[in-house]
C-alpha cells in the first residue's frame, strides 16, 4: 500500500478579538485587559493514512475537525508543521462552499466541477450522473440562491463525490439532506470506499462511522488524543454511550440514526 495522507506536527492557530468596537477596544486597553487572545484549533498533530484507508474524525464541537480538514485539502495553511497528500482530492468541507448564489444550478456545477478539478470534458461526460444523483429536477436552471439548504447539500454532494478522486474529504455530510438522500450518500461513499479512494469522514454519528470507517481519529481541543480501531476510538469519544444494542445489525443502527438528526 502507498502514503495518501502524511500529517506532521500540524498546528493552526486562530486569534480570538474579544472586543468589536473602538470604544470597547479603548476601555479594555485603559483598563489593561488583554484585546485578543491566540489559541490552537490544531495543536501538533501527526498521523499517516494509507491509500484506500476510511478514517472517521471525530471530537465534540469545536475540537478543530473542520480546520484539519480545511488544512488537509490546502484551503488553509498550517502554521507549523507539514502535509503531504498524494492524489486529487475532493471533499465536501463546507456545503455550498465555492457556489455562487447568482449563478444557476448548472453554471455551479461546472463552476464547482473546475474548482475541484475537474476538465470541462470530464465534467460533461458525468453531467446527467450528477444532475440526477443531486435529483435537483427543474431547479438546474434556477440560480443557487433560491435554493433550500438541502437543495445545496444535494448538489455540492453529488458533484464532490463524482469527481475521480483519490482522497475524499466529506465533513458532516449527512448533517443536510433528508433521509432519503442521506442514505443515498452513505451508500455512494461506501461505493467510492470500495473503489479504493482514501476517505476522511467527520461525523458525530457514530453507527455511520461504524459502517463507513476502519480506523478512527479523535480530536480533543485540537489535540489528537486517539487514532485506532473504530470501536475503541467511539468508546474513547463517549465513555457514557451505550455499545451497539444488542440484536441490533449495524445496518438497522445506521437506518436508526440516519432517521434522526445525525
Ligand atoms: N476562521 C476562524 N477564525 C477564528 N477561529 C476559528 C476559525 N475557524 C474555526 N475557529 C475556531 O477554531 C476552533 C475549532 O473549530 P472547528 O470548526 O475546526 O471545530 P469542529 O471540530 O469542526 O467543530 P464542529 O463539530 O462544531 O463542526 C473553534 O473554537 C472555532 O471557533
Amino acid at each position: 500500500m502507498s502514503v495518501s495522507i502524511e500529517v506532521d506536527g500540524v498546528s493552526k492557530h486562530f486569534t480570538m478579538q474579544y472586543h468589536r468596537t473602538l470604544k470597547d477596544m479603548a476601555v479594555a486597553t485603559a483598563r489593561r485587559l488583554p484585546l485578543t487572545e491566540t489559541f490552537k484549533a490544531v495543536d501538533d498533530v501527526s498521523f499517516t493514512v494509507e491509500q484506500g484507508e476510511s478514517i472517521g474524525l471525530m471530537g465534540l464541537n469545536g475540537s478543530g475537525k473542520s480546520t484539519l480538514l480545511k488544512v488537509l485539502n490546502g484551503v488553509m495553511r498550517p502554521d507549523e508543521g507539514t502535509v503531504l497528500t498524494r492524489g486529487r482530492i475532493a471533499g465536501l468541507i463546507a456545503t455550498g462552499a465555492g457556489f455562487h448564489p447568482q449563478l444557476t444550478g448548472r453554471e455551479n456545477l461546472y463552476l464547482n466541477g473546475a474548482i475541484l478539478g475537474m476538465t470541462e470534458k470530464e465534467i460533461d461526460s458525468r453531467f446527467d450522473e450528477i444532475v440526477e444523483f443531486a435529483d435537483i429536477g427543474k431547479f438546474l436552471e434556477t440560480p443557487v440562491s433560491h435554493y433550500s439548504s438541502g437543495m445545496y447539500a444535494r448538489l455540492g454532494f453529488s458533484i464532490a463525490v463524482h469527481v475521480d478522486a483519490d482522497i475524499f474529504l466529506a465533513d458532516e455530510v449527512l448533517a443536510v439532506g433528508d433521509r432519503p438522500f442521506k442514505k443515498k450518500c452513505m451508500q455512494k461513499m461506501q461505493e467510492i470506499r470500495r473503489q479504493g479512494t482514501t476517505i476522511f469522514y467527520v461525523s458525530h454519528a457514530t453507527a455511520s462511522v461504524r459502517a463507513m470507517c476502519d480506523r478512527v481519529l479523535v480530536l480533543e481541543k485540537g489535540r489528537l488524543t486517539f487514532d485506532g480501531e473504530v470501536d475503541a476510538g467511539i468508546r474513547h469519544l463517549h465513555d457514557d454511550e451505550p455499545a451497539v444494542v444488542p440484536g441490533q445489525t449495524s445496518e438497522e443502527a445506521v437506518d436508526a440514526e440516519l432517521g434522526s438528526d445525525v
